[in-house]
This record gives C-alpha cells, sequence and structure tokens, in this order.
C-alpha cells in the first residue's frame, strides 16, 4: 500500500467542551479536520464505493461523538474521535485528527487553537482480520492503541469500539450518506481477536448483591473472557411483567472475548442456571439474567440471539450503569446517556455504591 489518504477538513459542528465554568454551560464552534489512511488502489480501479470508506459515514461518526458528549480538553476529543474511527472500519490503519477550537475564551486576539494527533491500528490488529462471511460487511475491530500511551486493558481499545457505520448512518444519516450494508455477525463464528462486549446483569430474587458478585466471578474466571470493566450496582424498579416483584439490583460489565456470541450466549445462560435461574414466566422474577448487549459493532439476528439486545435502547436500568462506567459509551450510533435520559424508567433507577473494574 502507498501513501493514500482521505482528507475531510473544516468540518465545522457545535460541541460542549472546555474546563472553564462558562464553557460547560452552552456549546461553542469546533472544526474537526480528519485524515484517513487507507488503500485506495482497489476504489480507483472498482470505482466502487464499497471498495473505500465512506468519507460521510466519518463525517457522522464525528459528529455523533462531538455533539454527544462533553468534554472537557481538546485532547480528549481528538483521542474519542481517533478511537472511534479507527473501530469503524478495519481498513482505516491511522487516523490523523485536528481539533480546532477557534473561540475559545483566551483574553487576546488570536485565529486559533488546536490540537493534532495521529494514532495508528497496532500492527498485530491490522493483520487479523476477523473471521466474517464472504459477504457480510467485515467487523470492525477493537479500537487502537494509542502510540506512547500508557495502556490498561481498559483504556488500550478505548470506549469507542461498539459504533458501527450502518447504526450511526441509520440514525445519523444525511442526504449525502449512501444506504450501507448491516455489520451481521456468523454467531457461531469465533473472533479473531478479542471481541468488547458489553453484558447487563439483573437479579430480584435471593442475595441478588452476591448473586451479581459471584457472576462476574464466574465470568472473569471462564476460558475467552477477561471483565473489563463494570457499573456501579444500580437499585431499579421492575420493568414489565408480574406486579409485586422485588426492585432488581442491575449492573452492566464489559468484557473481551475471543468466545463466538452463541458460545458467549451459551455461557451466559450457563452462569443463569448455575445461580439457580428458572425460565416461567416472561419478565418473571429471576436470580439472575444475564444478557448480550453488544457485541463489538456487529448486528446479530439469529433464532437464539438478537445483538444489540433489542431492549436495551429503552431501559434506563441497562442504560444508566452502562453510561456510569462508561459516559461516552454509544449504542446504536447514540450517546448511552442521553438514551438513558429519555427511557421511561430513567426516574425507577438509583446508584448504589461504586465498584471496582
Ligand atoms: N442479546 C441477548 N442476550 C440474551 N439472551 C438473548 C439475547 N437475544 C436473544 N436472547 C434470547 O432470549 C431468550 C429469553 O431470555 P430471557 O429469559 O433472559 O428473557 P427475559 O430476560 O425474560 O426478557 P428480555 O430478553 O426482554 O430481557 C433467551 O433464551 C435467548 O435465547
Ligand atoms: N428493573 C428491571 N426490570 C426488568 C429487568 C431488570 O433487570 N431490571 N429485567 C427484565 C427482563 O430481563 C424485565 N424487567
Amino acid at each position: 500500500m502507498g501513501q493514500d489518504v482521505i482528507r475531510l477538513t473544516g468540518l465545522q459542528l457545535s460541541g460542549r467542551i472546555g474546563v472553564l465554568e462558562q464553557e460547560q454551560h452552552a456549546d461553542q464552534p469546533l472544526v474537526i479536520d480528519t485524515e484517513l489512511h487507507v488503500d485506495l488502489a482497489e476504489a480507483g480501479r472498482t470505482d466502487d464505493l464499497n471498495h473505500t470508506v465512506s468519507y460521510a459515514e466519518i463525517a457522522d461518526i464525528i459528529r455523533a461523538v462531538v455533539t454527544g458528549s462533553q468534554f472537557g480538553l481538546i485532547e480528549a476529543l481528538a483521542e474519542a474521535l481517533a478511537g472511534n474511527i479507527l473501530a469503524a472500519d478495519m481498513r482505516i490503519t491511522t487516523v490523523g485528527i485536528t481539533v480546532h477550537k477557534p473561540h475559545a475564551p483566551l483574553p487576546y486576539t488570536f485565529d486559533d487553537v488546536a490540537v493534532t494527533i495521529q494514532r495508528r491500528r497496532s500492527y498485530a490488529e491490522a493483520v487479523s482480520e476477523p473471521a466474517v462471511e464472504p459477504d457480510s460487511a467485515h467487523i470492525p475491530a477493537p479500537a487502537a492503541e494509542a502510540e506512547g500511551t500508557v495502556t490498561t486493558p481498559t483504556a488500550r481499545w478505548g470506549p469507542y469500539d461498539r459504533i458501527s457505520l450502518s447504526e450511526v448512518s441509520a440514525t445519523a444519516g444525511t442526504a449525502e450518506s449512501p444506504s450501507s450494508t448491516a455489520q451481521t455477525r456468523d454467531p457461531e463464528l469465533p473472533a479473531a481477536f478479542p471481541i468488547r462486549s458489553v453484558l447487563a446483569l439483573g437479579s430480584n430474587l435471593g442475595d441478588s448483591r452476591a448473586t451479581l458478585a459471584s457472576a462476574a466471578q464466574a465470568l472473569q474466571g471462564a476460558e475467552g473472557v477477561v471483565v473489563v470493566n463494570s457499573s456501579p450496582l444500580a437499585r431499579t424498579k421492575p420493568v414489565g411483567g408480574p406486579a409485586n416483584q422485588r426492585d432488581y439490583l442491575n449492573q452492566v460489565l464489559e468484557i473481551e472475548t475471543q468466545l463466538s456470541p452463541h458460545q458467549l450466549l451459551d455461557l451466559a445462560q450457563q452462569i443463569e442456571a448455575d445461580h439457580n435461574r428458572v425460565r416461567d414466566q416472561r419478565h418473571g422474577p429471576r436470580t439472575l439474567d444475564v444478557d448480550i448487549v453488544t457485541y463489538a459493532s456487529a448486528t446479530i439476528d439469529s433464532p437464539r440471539l438478537q445483538v444489540p439486545h433489542p431492549s436495551a435502547a429503552d431501559r434506563a436500568f441497562v442504560l444508566l450503569p452502562w453510561s456510569w462506567m462508561d459516559p461516552v459509551a454509544l449504542l446504536n450510533g447514540r450517546p448511552v446517556r442521553e438514551l438513558a435520559a429519555e427511557a421511561g424508567d430513567h426516574d425507577d433507577v438509583v446508584r448504589l455504591d461504586e465498584v471496582s473494574p
């Protein structure tokens, strides 16, 4: 591959950014320049959009990140943009981002203030393309390592490995955005590299606190699974199901896994069974429920498994703990925090203690 580049410069947006008090309460103009390193030879030869990265979809991702979250530093916004863009398409090997904040509150006349970063997909990740069915769109890989930064299991891929181009363009589509193929995933195929997945746990029978802790331990002990983050516990009112159920304890975990989606479902159901889960009523009381909320940015619709979980986007008992764990998380291209605020059960969720990963 040569030095092929797609450039999108001067993208004008408004966002809530800055560390000063006066910047916390109003959006301000931001300008984003993006440089994507992608091999463009095949697109040039075939004149086919499927062989390149659509700049319209990249613009949608940038808009979703800029407008969906609040940042203190322009460095943090740049990092979030780079992580999200790399996570969205394996073909992007390097991304350069410049965030301009031309109206920064400085008591001087000045033209612009900006940061520029460049983030490269790690070599191991770039060569381990996920195994997918030949005709399906690829699954975005976990996001890249930031060069030269200290990494932890949580920080390594950044929080942005769940957004998919199809998700973003479906919700934030512009006239320019071509409709993209759904990011489908064969539920039987194991991952070629660790995949980030978000799981939602719930319990309202027995010693719920002990059960959730034990379930997290069981996941951590399972082959092919590492728990990388966990939310604080939430006490929540039952949504649906029979009347007079006890309140739930809910929690969200983020894992890295090489299990296939169905293997992960099998594991979740085994752990439910090990905690005496009985399935007799839909939405009935349960000792333990373990749902797969996301599996990277895959869309799965098999008889046993739908991902993202079809109800997750409406359930504050999932969305709020998730947003506490990961304040910039996105689901279906929308900030989880925003979805939580709109969910009908928002006021029925109470944050309990902090839980460390
Ligand atoms: N993303 C998913 N996570 C977990 N189970 C799923 C998922 N998608 C589909 N299922 C299927 O849903 C079936 C019913 O699951 P369960 O008994 O936990 O439902 P529920 O908790 O009562 O309701 P809900 O699915 O709305 O949370 C499972 O047998 C499983 O095959
Ligand atoms: N508050 C709360 N309500 C629910 C829950 C849950 O975990 N918490 N799970 C359900 C089915 O999975 C149905 N309703």
